[in-house]
């Protein structure tokens, strides 16, 4: 397998480049760039050196064509326009921006202020959340890769809305990220004296994953209502927390939900979820895919607090990219993936 990387100096292109290069089905990784030519990456990477000698391409789409993957770690804006000329040629296609995960043209024009995709390669676009859409990425020609707080959001609701259990527009989701959410380009928002020591919540009901967490939870649970979510910022670099409250149609306990938690992920090894009175944290999936869940109901007040953590690089992009990957050339899904947690 020859892959390419566009966007590779940035985070989510360094990890998958990390995930890659250990992958034992991929022989060979190409790195593109939109600002370098010929660079070593180690003058990007320096934790390379002695192991990468590596240069970064310009971007040559006819190149990309030939490949047997391309991802696509790039701004917003991208893809939507890079998409559909490498969709021409054998290269399947995996994106790991916003441009393609929303299926309504005039939501992404809302929330991402800018055109949407074309219509036909939204169409073509299968949304890889992998321990729920299996079947549709197993097929697929183009991934939309989810979004980190989608991903461990969307993971946290899963058993409770396939079964129809969500009290309509009860759902309410307290997340915390890490500042490598935001990517490697320097902004006074991620600036070492803003942040340190600093915990701030943004982009208060305008986050763009929002209508991305609603699309897919009405997909399971038509009736499940508009969310209420919230982002922070945590002086950490990778991590991110979702905490989600939810009613209830029906009365429950804490055996009783953890039991159904289990019996959905119980074929998905990339999820874990916790015995009763355990709730993770950020620390515990720290460099891996996995997506750790603790819940608890609260009798008082009939509500369920659930806790969802993964790494926002690997489970909320890089590493589901590469499961993905794994799926659609039907290989196990953990191929390449088999990381314990870096502790402490
Ligand atoms: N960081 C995270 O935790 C997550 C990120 N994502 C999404 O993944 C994508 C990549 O994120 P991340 O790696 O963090 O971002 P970074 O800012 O770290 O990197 C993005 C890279 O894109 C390249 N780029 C910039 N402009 C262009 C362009 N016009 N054409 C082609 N390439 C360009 C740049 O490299 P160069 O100048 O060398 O071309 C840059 O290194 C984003 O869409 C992000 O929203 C999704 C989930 C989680
Ligand atoms: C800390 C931080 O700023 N995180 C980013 C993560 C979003 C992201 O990665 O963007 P897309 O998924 O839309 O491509 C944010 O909250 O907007």
């Amino acid at each position: 397998m020859k892959v390419g990387i566009v966007g590779s100096t940035g985070y989510g292109g360094v990890e998958l480049y990390r995930l890659l290069s250990n992958h034992p089905e991929v022989r060979e990784c190409v790195l593109y760039s939109s600002s370098l030519d010929g660079t070593p990456y180690t003058e990007q990477y320096p934790h390379l050196y002695g192991i990468s000698e590596q240069r970064v391409h310009p971007i040559d789409e006819e190149q990309m064509k030939g490949l047997d993957v391309v991802f696509l770690a790039t701004p917003s804006g991208i893809s939507k326009k890079m998409t559909p000329g490498l969709l021409g040629g054998q290269a399947k296609v995996i994106d790991l921006s916003g441009d393609l995960r929303l299926k309504e043209r005039g939501a992404y024009e809302t929330w991402y202020h800018g055109e949407a995709a074309p219509a036909d390669t939204l169409e073509r676009a299968v949304y890889g959340l992998a321990e729920c859409n299996g079947r549709s990425i197993r097929d697929a020609e183009l991934i939309a890769n989810p979004g980190c707080f989608p991903t461990a959001v969307l993971l946290g609701l899963y058993p409770l809305a396939a079964a129809g259990r969500i009290k309509p527009g009860s759902v309410i989701i307290d997340a915390k990220t890490g500042l490598s959410g935001a990517g490697r380009k320097a902004s006074l928002a991620g600036h070492f004296a803003e942040t340190q020591e600093n915990f701030r919540i943004y982009k208060v009901h305008e986050h763009q994953h929002t209508p991305e967490i609603e699309q897919q939870l009405h997909e399971w649970a038509l009736d499940a209502g508009p969310i209420t979510f919230s982002t922070h910022l945590v002086p950490m670099t990778r991590g991110i927390m979702a905490t989600i409250y939810v009613e209830l149609k029906d009365p429950s306990s804490t055996e009783e939900l953890l039991a159904s938690y289990r019996e959905e992920y119980d074929d998905h090894p990339f999820v874990r979820v916790r015995p009763k009175g355990g709730f993770p944290g950020t620390k515990e999936v720290f460099g891996t895919n996995y997506c750790d869940i603790g819940l608890s109901m609260d009798e008082r007040t009939g509500r369920v607090t659930i806790v969802s953590v993964i790494d926002n690089l690997m489970k909320g992009a890089a590493g589901q990219a590469v499961q993905n990957m794994n799926m659609m050339f039907g290989w196990h899904e953990t191929t390449g993936l088999h990381h314990y947690p870096i502790y402490p």
